[in-house]
C-alpha cells in the first residue's frame, strides 16, 4: 500500500456521479500525476485528499491513517501540504514573516496574532523560515513585500511556506497555471529538487510538459473513474487515453 491510499471511492454531487470507483496508490518518495480533461473529477478527489469533500463512499488513508472526516486546518498537523492555483500568501507581508507564520502554525497547532509580540525573539524560527527562503533562491528578497513578487516566486514563497512545516506529503494544484514558460521551467526544477529530498508528491496539471517533466506515475482521470495508470513513456502512447483524454489527439 502507498504512503497516499484510495480505495473505492465515489462522489455524487446531486445526480452526477463526480467520481466513480477510484483507486490510487502513490507510493511514498514519488511524483504521482493526476491528469485528465475538464470535468475528469481531479479537483474532487484532491479534496477528498484534504478533507474539503467527505466521500460518499470507500477509504482514503495517508500514512495508514484515515483522511475521512478530517478538517481542512488538520491536514498540515499530519504532514499534507497544499499548493493551490493561484499562491496563497500574505501579500501585505514580508517574504521572511510569510515563512514564519506556518513555522509557527506547524510547531504550535495554530497560529495566534498576539503572537506577533515574540515573533522578533524566535530566532530559531526565523533561521528556519530564512533556510527555507535560502533553499527555493529568495533568501536575498526576504525583506520583501510579498505582493510585488512575480507570479513565479510567489510561486516559490509558497513552496517555501509548506516546505518549513516539513510536510511528507505536498499535493499540487496545478502548480504551474499562469506562468510564463520561463517561470514554468524554473517551477519545475525546484519541484525536482524538492522531490529529490524523499518528499511525497501529487499533481495535478494540465500542462504536459510539467506532467511528463515530474511525474514517475501517472493516473488518467475521465468522467470519474481512473482509465490508466501507469509509467509516463506508456501514458503517451496509450490509446485509451488519447481517445479519453483529448478525443483521439496525440500527446
Ligand atoms: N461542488 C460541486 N457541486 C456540483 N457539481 C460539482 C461540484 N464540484 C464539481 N462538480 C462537478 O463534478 C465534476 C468533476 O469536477 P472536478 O472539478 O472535480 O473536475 P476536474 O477534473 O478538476 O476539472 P478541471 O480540470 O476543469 O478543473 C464536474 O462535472 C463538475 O461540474
Amino acid at each position: 500500500m502507498g504512503i497516499l491510499s484510495v480505495k473505492d471511492v465515489n462522489k455524487n454531487f446531486g445526480g452526477l456521479r463526480a467520481l466513480s470507483h477510484v483507486n490510487l496508490d502513490v507510493e511514498e518518495g514519488t511524483v504521482h500525476a493526476i491528469i485528465g480533461p475538464n470535468g475528469a473529477g481531479k479537483s474532487t478527489l484532491l479534496n477528498c485528499f484534504v478533507g474539503r469533500l467527505e466521500p460518499d463512499s470507500g477509504s482514503v488513508t495517508f500514512a495508514d491513517r484515515s483522511l475521512l472526516g478530517i478538517r481542512p486546518y488538520q491536514i498540515n498537523q499530519i504532514g499534507i501540504a497544499r499548493v493551490f492555483q493561484t499562491p496563497e500568501i500574505f501579500a501585505d507581508l514580508t517574504l521572511i514573516d510569510n515563512v514564519m507564520i506556518p513555522a509557527f502554525a506547524k510547531r504550535d497547532g495554530d497560529f495566534k496574532v498576539n503572537m506577533w509580540r515574540s515573533v522578533a525573539n524566535e530566532r530559531g524560527v526565523h533561521d528556519k523560515a530564512m533556510a527555507m527562503l535560502e533553499d527555493v533562491g529568495l533568501d536575498m528578497k526576504a525583506d520583501q513585500i510579498a505582493g510585488q513578487l512575480s507570479r513565479g516566486d510567489k510561486r516559490r514563497l509558497e513552496l517555501a511556506m509548506c516546505l518549513v512545516q516539513e510536510p511528507k506529503l505536498l499535493l499540487l494544484d496545478e502548480p504551474t497555471a499562469g506562468m510564463a514558460r520561463a517561470d514554468t521551467n524554473n517551477t519545475i526544477d525546484l519541484l525536482k529538487q524538492i522531490s529529490r529530498r524523499g518528499i511525497t508528491m501529487v499533481v495535478i496539471e494540465h500542462d504536459m510538459h510539467v506532467v511528463f517533466s515530474l511525474a514517475d506515475k501517472i493516473s488518467v482521470l475521465a468522467q470519474g473513474t481512473v482509465i490508466v495508470e501507469d509509467v509516463p513513456e506508456k501514458i503517451k502512447g496509450n490509446p485509451k487515453v488519447q481517445e479519453a483524454y483529448l478525443g483521439g489527439a496525440h500527446l
